[in-house]
Protein backbone atom coordinates (compact mmCIF):
# COMPACT_ATOMS: atom_id res chain seq x y z
CA UNK A 1 0.00 0.00 0.00
CA UNK A 2 1.13 3.41 -0.88
CA UNK A 3 1.62 5.95 1.89
CA UNK A 4 -0.95 8.49 0.13
CA UNK A 5 -3.86 5.34 0.82
CA UNK A 6 -2.88 5.10 4.40
CA UNK A 7 -2.10 8.54 5.02
CA UNK A 8 -4.71 10.81 4.17
CA UNK A 9 -3.20 13.92 5.33
CA UNK A 10 -1.21 13.82 1.50
CA UNK A 11 -1.01 17.47 -0.22
CA UNK A 12 0.05 17.30 -3.95
CA UNK A 13 2.80 19.42 -4.09
CA UNK A 14 1.97 21.49 -6.78
CA UNK A 15 3.79 21.52 -10.35
CA UNK A 16 4.93 24.12 -12.47
CA UNK A 17 4.62 23.56 -16.02
CA UNK A 18 6.26 26.60 -17.09
CA UNK A 19 7.65 29.82 -15.77
CA UNK A 20 5.70 31.34 -12.37
CA UNK A 21 4.60 34.62 -13.29
CA UNK A 22 2.55 35.89 -10.31
CA UNK A 23 2.04 39.16 -7.64
CA UNK A 24 1.38 37.99 -4.22
CA UNK A 25 0.55 39.50 -0.92
CA UNK A 26 1.91 38.20 2.17
CA UNK A 27 0.39 38.21 5.23
CA UNK A 28 2.10 39.89 7.98
CA UNK A 29 5.39 39.03 10.01
CA UNK A 30 5.10 36.66 12.85
CA UNK A 31 7.90 38.45 14.96
CA UNK A 32 6.60 41.69 14.30
CA UNK A 33 3.18 41.10 15.15
CA UNK A 34 3.90 39.03 18.52
CA UNK A 35 6.31 41.51 19.61
CA UNK A 36 3.66 44.15 18.99
CA UNK A 37 1.25 42.15 21.23
CA UNK A 38 3.71 41.88 24.17
CA UNK A 39 4.65 45.62 23.94
CA UNK A 40 1.18 47.01 23.51
CA UNK A 41 0.04 44.60 26.60
CA UNK A 42 2.76 46.45 28.60
CA UNK A 43 1.71 49.58 27.74
CA UNK A 44 -0.26 52.28 29.90
CA UNK A 45 -2.66 53.05 26.91
CA UNK A 46 -4.38 51.33 24.27
CA UNK A 47 -2.88 50.56 21.36
CA UNK A 48 -3.58 49.61 17.41
CA UNK A 49 -1.99 46.19 15.87
CA UNK A 50 -3.03 46.72 12.00
CA UNK A 51 -2.28 44.17 9.69
CA UNK A 52 -1.12 41.53 12.41
CA UNK A 53 -0.71 37.78 11.83
CA UNK A 54 -3.68 35.74 11.91
CA UNK A 55 -1.81 32.16 12.73
CA UNK A 56 -1.62 29.88 15.04
CA UNK A 57 1.54 31.55 16.64
CA UNK A 58 -0.01 35.31 16.70
CA UNK A 59 -3.49 33.70 17.94
CA UNK A 60 -1.89 32.07 20.64
CA UNK A 61 0.18 34.92 22.12
CA UNK A 62 -2.84 36.73 21.75
CA UNK A 63 -5.00 34.36 23.92
CA UNK A 64 -1.99 33.95 26.39
CA UNK A 65 -2.31 37.68 26.99
CA UNK A 66 -5.94 37.80 27.09
CA UNK A 67 -5.68 34.99 29.84
CA UNK A 68 -3.72 37.67 32.12
CA UNK A 69 -6.11 40.29 31.42
CA UNK A 70 -5.45 42.17 28.71
CA UNK A 71 -7.89 43.05 26.26
CA UNK A 72 -7.55 42.41 22.52
CA UNK A 73 -10.22 43.56 20.05
CA UNK A 74 -10.43 42.24 16.53
CA UNK A 75 -11.75 44.77 14.22
CA UNK A 76 -12.14 45.90 10.32
CA UNK A 77 -10.38 49.25 10.46
CA UNK A 78 -8.66 52.18 8.29
CA UNK A 79 -5.49 53.96 9.19
CA UNK A 80 -3.55 56.28 6.94
CA UNK A 81 -0.37 54.52 8.36
CA UNK A 82 2.59 53.50 5.99
CA UNK A 83 3.80 49.85 6.29
CA UNK A 84 6.27 49.66 9.17
CA UNK A 85 5.82 52.75 10.53
CA UNK A 86 4.96 54.07 14.31
CA UNK A 87 2.73 56.56 15.11
CA UNK A 88 1.16 57.09 18.56
CA UNK A 89 -2.11 55.95 18.56
CA UNK A 90 -4.85 58.82 18.85
CA UNK A 91 -4.64 61.60 15.57
CA UNK A 92 -4.25 58.94 12.80
CA UNK A 93 -4.92 60.76 9.15
CA UNK A 94 -7.12 59.89 6.64
CA UNK A 95 -7.21 56.13 5.81
CA UNK A 96 -5.48 54.62 2.64
CA UNK A 97 -6.50 51.12 3.34
CA UNK A 98 -8.84 49.04 5.18
CA UNK A 99 -7.97 45.84 6.89
CA UNK A 100 -8.15 43.62 9.83
CA UNK A 101 -6.58 45.56 12.91
CA UNK A 102 -6.35 44.58 16.64
CA UNK A 103 -7.35 46.83 19.37
CA UNK A 104 -5.08 46.20 22.51
CA UNK A 105 -6.48 47.20 26.36
CA UNK A 106 -3.46 46.67 28.74
CA UNK A 107 -5.67 46.31 31.72
CA UNK A 108 -3.08 44.94 34.13
CA UNK A 109 -1.77 41.28 34.47
CA UNK A 110 -3.57 39.57 36.24
CA UNK A 111 -3.25 34.88 37.85
CA UNK A 112 -4.12 32.65 38.44
CA UNK A 113 -3.80 32.22 34.37
CA UNK A 114 -2.79 29.22 32.46
CA UNK A 115 -1.17 30.03 28.87
CA UNK A 116 -0.59 27.41 25.77
CA UNK A 117 2.59 28.13 23.89
CA UNK A 118 2.06 25.69 20.91
CA UNK A 119 5.07 25.32 19.63
CA UNK A 120 5.75 29.38 19.22
CA UNK A 121 9.32 30.26 20.33
CA UNK A 122 8.10 33.83 20.93
CA UNK A 123 4.99 32.97 23.14
CA UNK A 124 7.15 30.36 25.04
CA UNK A 125 10.10 32.81 25.49
CA UNK A 126 8.47 36.17 25.73
CA UNK A 127 6.07 35.63 28.05
CA UNK A 128 7.54 34.18 31.17
CA UNK A 129 9.20 37.75 31.72
CA UNK A 130 5.58 39.14 31.72
CA UNK A 131 4.53 37.15 33.67
CA UNK A 132 6.66 37.93 36.70
CA UNK A 133 4.64 41.07 36.62
CA UNK A 134 1.26 39.45 37.02
CA UNK A 135 -0.26 39.34 40.34
CA UNK A 136 -0.53 35.46 41.07
CA UNK A 137 0.61 32.39 39.08
CA UNK A 138 0.72 31.54 35.35
CA UNK A 139 1.01 28.21 33.99
CA UNK A 140 3.00 27.72 30.96
CA UNK A 141 2.65 24.07 28.86
CA UNK A 142 2.36 23.61 25.36
CA UNK A 143 3.37 21.02 22.42
CA UNK A 144 5.57 18.13 23.00
CA UNK A 145 7.87 19.86 21.09
CA UNK A 146 7.87 22.58 23.37
CA UNK A 147 9.11 20.50 26.26
CA UNK A 148 12.91 20.45 24.31
CA UNK A 149 13.17 23.47 22.71
CA UNK A 150 15.36 25.45 24.84
CA UNK A 151 14.00 27.67 27.77
CA UNK A 152 16.55 27.80 30.24
CA UNK A 153 18.32 31.00 29.34
CA UNK A 154 15.16 32.56 30.04
CA UNK A 155 14.54 30.89 32.93
CA UNK A 156 17.49 31.46 34.81
CA UNK A 157 17.59 34.69 34.08
CA UNK A 158 14.28 35.65 35.69
CA UNK A 159 15.34 33.97 38.77
CA UNK A 160 18.77 35.68 39.05
CA UNK A 161 16.87 39.53 38.41
CA UNK A 162 14.36 38.31 41.30
CA UNK A 163 11.69 36.07 39.98
CA UNK A 164 10.03 32.56 41.47
CA UNK A 165 9.78 30.15 38.75
CA UNK A 166 8.43 26.35 39.61
CA UNK A 167 9.91 24.16 36.99
CA UNK A 168 10.60 21.05 39.20
CA UNK A 169 14.23 21.45 38.50
CA UNK A 170 13.59 20.94 34.45
CA UNK A 171 15.13 23.98 33.22
CA UNK A 172 12.02 23.93 30.28
CA UNK A 173 8.62 23.62 29.96
CA UNK A 174 6.03 23.15 31.37
CA UNK A 175 6.31 25.40 34.44
CA UNK A 176 5.18 28.39 37.00
CA UNK A 177 5.68 31.85 36.87
CA UNK A 178 4.90 32.45 40.59
CA UNK A 179 4.15 36.84 39.12
CA UNK A 180 4.75 39.20 42.55
CA UNK A 181 3.25 42.29 40.99
CA UNK A 182 6.69 43.45 39.98
CA UNK A 183 10.20 42.27 39.21
CA UNK A 184 13.45 43.81 40.65
CA UNK A 185 15.35 43.68 37.41
CA UNK A 186 19.10 44.43 37.58
CA UNK A 187 22.28 43.14 35.16
CA UNK A 188 22.26 39.21 34.53
CA UNK A 189 24.53 37.19 32.34
CA UNK A 190 23.14 34.72 30.03
CA UNK A 191 24.54 32.33 27.07
CA UNK A 192 22.20 32.94 24.05
CA UNK A 193 24.03 30.61 22.14
CA UNK A 194 20.75 28.30 21.60
CA UNK A 195 18.46 30.95 20.69
CA UNK A 196 18.60 34.89 20.51
CA UNK A 197 14.76 34.73 21.62
CA UNK A 198 16.06 34.77 25.32
CA UNK A 199 17.93 38.13 24.97
CA UNK A 200 14.93 39.68 23.07
CA UNK A 201 12.68 38.35 25.68
CA UNK A 202 14.11 39.58 28.60
CA UNK A 203 14.47 43.15 26.65
CA UNK A 204 11.26 43.00 25.43
CA UNK A 205 9.59 43.22 29.05
CA UNK A 206 12.46 45.01 31.03
CA UNK A 207 11.17 48.67 30.63
CA UNK A 208 8.86 47.43 33.32
CA UNK A 209 11.05 46.00 35.42
CA UNK A 210 11.89 48.33 38.59
CA UNK A 211 15.15 48.65 37.37
CA UNK A 212 15.29 47.88 33.66
CA UNK A 213 17.39 45.27 32.71
CA UNK A 214 21.29 45.06 31.76
CA UNK A 215 21.85 41.43 29.61
CA UNK A 216 25.75 40.00 29.13
CA UNK A 217 25.38 37.31 26.54
CA UNK A 218 29.02 35.17 27.51
CA UNK A 219 28.28 32.18 24.79
CA UNK A 220 30.35 31.77 22.26
CA UNK A 221 27.84 32.46 19.37
CA UNK A 222 24.55 34.34 19.09
CA UNK A 223 22.47 33.70 16.06
CA UNK A 224 19.83 35.39 15.02
CA UNK A 225 21.24 39.10 15.21
CA UNK A 226 18.12 40.86 12.87
CA UNK A 227 15.69 39.39 15.20
CA UNK A 228 17.42 41.17 18.75
CA UNK A 229 17.68 44.62 16.28
CA UNK A 230 13.79 43.91 15.57
CA UNK A 231 13.30 44.31 19.33
CA UNK A 232 15.51 47.18 20.14
CA UNK A 233 13.72 49.22 17.24
CA UNK A 234 10.46 48.09 18.64
CA UNK A 235 11.29 49.13 22.14
CA UNK A 236 12.64 52.36 21.16
CA UNK A 237 9.04 52.52 19.18
CA UNK A 238 7.11 52.45 22.60
CA UNK A 239 9.83 55.09 23.80
CA UNK A 240 11.96 52.86 26.02
CA UNK A 241 15.74 53.78 25.94
CA UNK A 242 18.14 51.04 25.01
CA UNK A 243 21.57 50.67 24.76
CA UNK A 244 22.72 48.28 22.74
CA UNK A 245 26.47 47.06 20.69
CA UNK A 246 25.11 48.49 17.35
CA UNK A 247 24.99 52.31 18.47
CA UNK A 248 28.27 52.34 20.01
CA UNK A 249 27.48 49.79 23.48
CA UNK A 250 29.82 47.57 24.70
CA UNK A 251 30.05 43.94 22.51
CA UNK A 252 27.14 41.45 23.84
CA UNK A 253 25.32 43.99 26.34
CA UNK A 254 22.06 45.54 26.03
CA UNK A 255 20.76 47.84 28.65
CA UNK A 256 16.95 48.94 29.02
CA UNK A 257 16.22 51.60 31.39
CA UNK A 258 13.13 51.33 33.76
CA UNK A 259 10.58 53.63 31.75
CA UNK A 260 6.21 53.78 30.99
CA UNK A 261 5.94 51.94 27.75
CA UNK A 262 3.60 54.04 25.05
CA UNK A 263 0.27 52.52 23.61
CA UNK A 264 1.51 53.11 20.01
CA UNK A 265 -0.48 53.01 16.27
CA UNK A 266 1.68 49.96 14.40
CA UNK A 267 0.90 48.39 10.62
CA UNK A 268 2.85 44.97 11.12
CA UNK A 269 5.28 44.56 7.66
CA UNK A 270 4.44 41.53 5.48
CA UNK A 271 6.13 38.47 7.13
CA UNK A 272 9.51 38.20 4.35
CA UNK A 273 10.63 34.76 5.42
CA UNK A 274 7.22 34.06 4.49
CA UNK A 275 7.90 35.47 1.20
CA UNK A 276 10.66 32.92 0.79
CA UNK A 277 9.16 30.56 -1.00
CA UNK A 278 6.79 32.77 -3.39
CA UNK A 279 10.44 34.31 -4.35
CA UNK A 280 11.91 30.80 -4.90
CA UNK A 281 9.25 29.79 -6.90
CA UNK A 282 10.62 32.62 -9.23
CA UNK A 283 13.99 31.70 -9.03
CA UNK A 284 13.74 27.80 -9.67
CA UNK A 285 11.24 28.00 -12.54
CA UNK A 286 12.81 30.62 -14.44
CA UNK A 287 9.47 33.35 -13.72
CA UNK A 288 8.86 36.68 -12.20
CA UNK A 289 7.17 37.21 -8.59
CA UNK A 290 6.31 40.31 -7.40
CA UNK A 291 6.02 40.58 -3.40
CA UNK A 292 3.54 43.08 -2.61
CA UNK A 293 4.33 46.15 0.09
CA UNK A 294 8.50 45.20 0.58
CA UNK A 295 9.35 47.80 2.71
CA UNK A 296 12.30 49.68 2.25
CA UNK A 297 13.59 49.64 5.45
CA UNK A 298 13.32 46.69 7.53
CA UNK A 299 14.78 44.69 10.80
CA UNK A 300 13.19 41.18 9.50
CA UNK A 301 16.14 38.41 8.21
CA UNK A 302 13.96 37.61 5.10
CA UNK A 303 15.13 40.82 3.71
CA UNK A 304 18.65 39.19 3.32
CA UNK A 305 16.92 37.02 0.16
CA UNK A 306 17.67 39.67 -2.29
CA UNK A 307 21.33 39.15 -2.25
CA UNK A 308 20.79 35.45 -1.26
CA UNK A 309 18.89 34.61 -3.94
CA UNK A 310 20.35 37.05 -6.34
CA UNK A 311 24.20 35.29 -6.19
CA UNK A 312 21.75 31.95 -6.14
CA UNK A 313 20.90 33.50 -9.91
CA UNK A 314 17.78 35.95 -9.88
CA UNK A 315 17.70 39.59 -9.95
CA UNK A 316 15.44 41.97 -7.87
CA UNK A 317 13.83 45.29 -7.92
CA UNK A 318 12.69 47.11 -5.39
CA UNK A 319 9.89 49.33 -6.03
CA UNK A 320 6.73 51.66 -4.60
CA UNK A 321 4.90 48.50 -5.52
CA UNK A 322 6.91 45.77 -3.84
CA UNK A 323 9.87 43.80 -4.70
CA UNK A 324 10.12 42.17 -8.39
CA UNK A 325 11.86 39.24 -8.21
CA UNK A 326 12.99 37.62 -11.30
CA UNK A 327 14.78 33.60 -12.06
CA UNK A 328 17.19 33.38 -15.09
CA UNK A 329 16.52 29.99 -15.44
CA UNK A 330 20.11 29.02 -13.89
CA UNK A 331 20.45 27.86 -9.93
CA UNK A 332 23.54 28.02 -8.44
CA UNK A 333 24.94 26.90 -5.62
CA UNK A 334 25.93 28.99 -2.86
CA UNK A 335 28.82 29.00 0.67
CA UNK A 336 26.85 30.82 3.14
CA UNK A 337 27.08 31.68 6.59
CA UNK A 338 23.55 31.43 8.08
CA UNK A 339 23.66 31.75 11.43
CA UNK A 340 22.13 35.23 10.90
CA UNK A 341 19.39 34.53 9.35
CA UNK A 342 18.80 31.15 10.38
CA UNK A 343 15.01 30.58 9.71
CA UNK A 344 15.64 30.98 5.95
CA UNK A 345 17.56 27.78 5.75
CA UNK A 346 14.86 25.35 4.94
CA UNK A 347 13.80 27.34 2.30
CA UNK A 348 17.35 28.26 1.26
CA UNK A 349 18.10 24.10 1.34
CA UNK A 350 15.28 23.18 -0.78
CA UNK A 351 16.57 25.70 -3.89
CA UNK A 352 20.34 24.68 -2.91
CA UNK A 353 19.25 21.15 -3.86
CA UNK A 354 17.87 22.06 -7.16
CA UNK A 355 21.08 24.09 -8.38
CA UNK A 356 24.00 23.76 -10.84
CA UNK A 357 26.88 23.27 -8.08
CA UNK A 358 27.14 22.04 -4.32
CA UNK A 359 26.20 24.41 -1.74
CA UNK A 360 27.54 24.58 1.97
CA UNK A 361 25.33 26.15 4.27
CA UNK A 362 26.63 26.66 7.79
CA UNK A 363 26.18 28.80 10.98
CA UNK A 364 23.34 27.14 11.99
CA UNK A 365 24.02 24.27 14.64
CA UNK A 366 21.06 25.97 16.81
CA UNK A 367 18.37 24.82 14.16
CA UNK A 368 18.50 21.50 15.77
CA UNK A 369 16.15 22.74 18.19
CA UNK A 370 13.90 24.64 15.85
CA UNK A 371 10.58 23.36 15.54
CA UNK A 372 12.11 19.93 14.66
CA UNK A 373 15.79 19.13 13.76
CA UNK A 374 15.68 20.62 10.78
CA UNK A 375 19.36 19.73 9.73
CA UNK A 376 18.39 16.04 10.36
CA UNK A 377 14.79 16.49 8.64
CA UNK A 378 16.06 18.41 5.70
CA UNK A 379 19.04 16.17 5.26
CA UNK A 380 16.54 12.80 5.43
CA UNK A 381 13.24 14.88 3.39
CA UNK A 382 15.79 15.86 0.30
CA UNK A 383 17.65 12.36 -0.05
CA UNK A 384 14.82 10.26 0.25
CA UNK A 385 13.82 12.17 -3.00
CA UNK A 386 17.17 11.23 -4.87
CA UNK A 387 19.46 13.87 -3.13
CA UNK A 388 22.96 13.67 -1.56
CA UNK A 389 22.71 16.11 1.53
CA UNK A 390 24.87 15.53 4.06
CA UNK A 391 24.88 17.25 7.80
CA UNK A 392 27.70 18.89 9.00
CA UNK A 393 28.45 20.08 12.69
CA UNK A 394 26.90 23.64 11.85
CA UNK A 395 24.82 23.05 9.00
CA UNK A 396 24.32 20.94 5.65
CA UNK A 397 26.41 20.09 2.65
CA UNK A 398 23.92 20.04 -0.35
CA UNK A 399 25.40 18.08 -3.74
CA UNK A 400 22.12 18.75 -6.10
CA UNK A 401 21.30 15.39 -7.93
CA UNK A 402 18.06 14.29 -9.99
CA UNK A 403 15.70 14.21 -7.93
CA UNK A 404 12.44 12.12 -8.00
CA UNK A 405 8.87 11.53 -6.91
CA UNK A 406 8.11 10.85 -3.20
CA UNK A 407 6.33 11.95 0.55
CA UNK A 408 7.77 14.83 1.88
CA UNK A 409 7.97 14.52 5.45
CA UNK A 410 7.41 17.83 7.53
CA UNK A 411 7.81 16.97 11.36
CA UNK A 412 5.22 19.96 12.36
CA UNK A 413 7.10 22.35 11.11
CA UNK A 414 5.73 25.05 8.78
CA UNK A 415 9.51 25.61 7.12
CA UNK A 416 9.56 22.11 5.79
CA UNK A 417 6.22 21.94 4.06
CA UNK A 418 7.04 25.56 1.95
CA UNK A 419 10.22 23.80 1.12
CA UNK A 420 8.65 20.35 0.23
CA UNK A 421 6.41 22.56 -1.91
CA UNK A 422 9.91 24.52 -3.66
CA UNK A 423 11.22 21.45 -4.81
CA UNK A 424 7.76 19.68 -5.90
CA UNK A 425 7.13 22.70 -8.13
CA UNK A 426 9.80 21.03 -10.87
CA UNK A 427 10.09 17.70 -9.30
CA UNK A 428 6.67 15.58 -10.84
CA UNK A 429 4.88 13.72 -8.47
CA UNK A 430 6.36 14.99 -4.22
CA UNK A 431 3.66 14.45 -1.76
CA UNK A 432 3.59 17.14 1.64
CA UNK A 433 3.00 14.86 4.56
CA UNK A 434 1.03 17.66 6.46
CA UNK A 435 1.19 20.88 4.54
CA UNK A 436 -1.45 22.08 7.27
CA UNK A 437 1.62 22.74 9.45
CA UNK A 438 1.95 25.74 7.54
CA UNK A 439 -0.81 27.44 9.66
CA UNK A 440 1.96 28.24 12.16
CA UNK A 441 2.90 31.10 10.37
CA UNK A 442 0.72 31.25 7.30
CA UNK A 443 -2.48 29.57 7.46
CA UNK A 444 -3.56 30.18 3.81
CA UNK A 445 -0.51 28.98 1.93
CA UNK A 446 -1.86 25.94 -0.24
CA UNK A 447 -4.40 28.41 -1.53
CA UNK A 448 -1.83 31.16 -2.20
CA UNK A 449 0.67 28.42 -3.78
CA UNK A 450 -2.78 27.22 -6.12
CA UNK A 451 -3.46 30.75 -7.11
CA UNK A 452 0.55 31.64 -7.38
CA UNK A 453 0.63 28.80 -10.34
CA UNK A 454 -2.71 29.82 -11.54
CA UNK A 455 -1.28 33.29 -11.94
CA UNK A 456 -4.49 34.57 -10.37
CA UNK A 457 -2.07 36.61 -7.95
CA UNK A 458 -2.34 35.20 -4.32
O1 LIG B 1 12.69 36.60 17.80
C1 LIG B 1 12.10 36.09 16.83
O2 LIG B 1 11.01 36.52 16.40
C2 LIG B 1 12.73 34.94 16.16
C3 LIG B 1 14.06 34.66 16.39
C4 LIG B 1 14.76 33.51 15.77
O3 LIG B 1 14.89 32.53 16.77
P1 LIG B 1 16.30 31.80 17.15
O4 LIG B 1 17.27 32.85 17.55
O5 LIG B 1 15.90 30.86 18.24
O6 LIG B 1 16.72 31.10 15.89
C5 LIG B 1 13.98 32.95 14.58
O7 LIG B 1 14.55 31.74 14.15
C6 LIG B 1 12.52 32.78 14.93
O8 LIG B 1 11.82 32.27 13.83
C7 LIG B 1 11.89 34.12 15.27
C1 LIG C 1 12.24 29.09 14.41
C2 LIG C 1 11.01 29.54 14.10
O1 LIG C 1 10.00 29.79 14.97
P1 LIG C 1 9.92 30.06 16.54
O2 LIG C 1 9.41 31.46 16.69
O3 LIG C 1 8.95 29.05 17.05
O4 LIG C 1 11.30 29.88 17.12
C3 LIG C 1 10.64 29.78 12.69
O5 LIG C 1 9.54 30.35 12.47
O6 LIG C 1 11.39 29.42 11.76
Amino acid sequence: MTESAVHPALWPAPYASGAVEATVTVPGSKSVTNRGLVLAALAAEPGWLRRPLRSRDTLLMADALRAMGVGIEETVSSSSVAAGSMTPARGAGSPSFTGEAWRIFPNGLHGPATVDVGNAGTVMRFLPPVATLADGPIHFDGDPRSYVRPLHGVIDALRALGARIDDEGRGSLPLTVHGGGALDGGTVEIDASASSQFVSALLLSAPRFNQGVEVRHVGATLPSLPHIRMTVDMLRGVGAQVDEPETGGEPNVWRVSPSAVLGRDLTVEPDLSNAQPFLAAALVTGGRVTVRDWPTRTTQPGDALRRIFTEMGGSCELTARGLNFTGSGRIHGIDLDLSEVGELTPGIAAVAALADGPSTLRGVAHLRLHETDRLAALTKEINELGGDVTETADGLHIRPRPLHSGVFHTYDDHRMATAGSIIGLVVPGVEIENVATTSKTLPDFPRMWTEMLAGAGA
